[in-house]
């Protein structure tokens, strides 16, 4: 998979450096490429914004800085031999970012990230890429940050992970929260390792007994004790005669 990302902040994008993309990246499973959107500013002052038409608060990105960093990243993908690529542009007025959303993009080849600043990048940019490529506007959460930068790290390491090759154990992300399977939309229950006990607190006896079924049944049931007071909105999507068939194999 080919990253890019246009940003003012390239150093916030380090962290692509680093733990789990970082390894990614070493291993050739993905290939990062972060543009500063300045280099496309031809003013003393490398402008990238300006007021917003129809007044009110704040200044929003200009097109041109935007359209020419981006023609220019896109050109740099084809002529290394990159294709179909779609934009993802971190707002929060996008569509939530899910896992379903992480494994979509992670089904790729090549993703262009465009986190903006200030109030936004003016509409006309991801009108004019619309016609050459799928847009996503995407939400990472129901808050507002002060740019997409961090987005764009919290979507990539979520899709990096579901690479072939990254995360080490191939079967990791099978019990991730939200992957498919009958603990689809289940959150996680709680996880432990040795010491057997410590401060006093013992494991929970079950774990420790060698039977893999009873198991299997406790860290659903615990996943269910957790969704239910956590996400209970989540219990509504769970079939509870998938839980039965699940019941009789174990
Ligand atoms: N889910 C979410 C995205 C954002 C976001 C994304 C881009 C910009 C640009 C300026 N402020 C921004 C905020 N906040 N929260």
């Amino acid at each position: 998979m080919r990253l890019d990302v246009v940003t003012i902040f390239p150093e916030y994008l380090e962290p692509l450096d680093v733990s789990l993309v970082g390894k990614a990246r070493a291993r050739g499973r993905l290939d990062v490429h972060v543009h500063d959107l300045r280099r496309w500013t031809y003013d003393r002052h490398n402008t990238v914004d300006d007021t917003p038409y129809g007044g009110g608060p704040g200044m929003v990105m200009k097109t041109d800085p935007w359209g020419e960093a981006l023609d220019s990243a896109i050109a740099d993908g084809y002529e290394a031999g990159a294709h179909d690529p779609v934009l993802v542009v971190p707002t929060p007025s996008g569509r939530p970012f899910t896992q379903q959303t992480a494994v979509a993009l992670a089904r790729q080849p090549w993703l262009i990230f465009t986190p903006a600043r200030y109030e936004g990048i003016d509409r006309r940019v991801m009108d004019e890429y619309a016609t050459r490529m799928p847009v996503h506007e995407v939400s990472i959460g129901d808050y507002v940050l002060a740019g997409g930068e961090a987005a764009v790290l919290v979507i990539t390491e979520a899709v990096a992970r579901l690479l072939p090759g990254v995360l080490g154990n191939a079967e990791s992300h099978r019990d991730d929260s939200f992957a498919p399977g009958a603990m689809a939309n289940l959150l996680e229950g709680p996880v432990y390792t040795k010491p057997p006990v410590w401060r006093g607190r013992a494991v929970p006896e079950v774990l420790t007994g060698g039977h893999h079924g009873k198991v299997a049944r406790w860290r659903r049931d615990e996943a269910l004790r957790r969704t239910a007071a956590h996400r209970p909105d989540l219990l509504e999507r769970c079939d509870p005669a998938e839980f039965d068939r699940k019941d009789r194999e174990i």
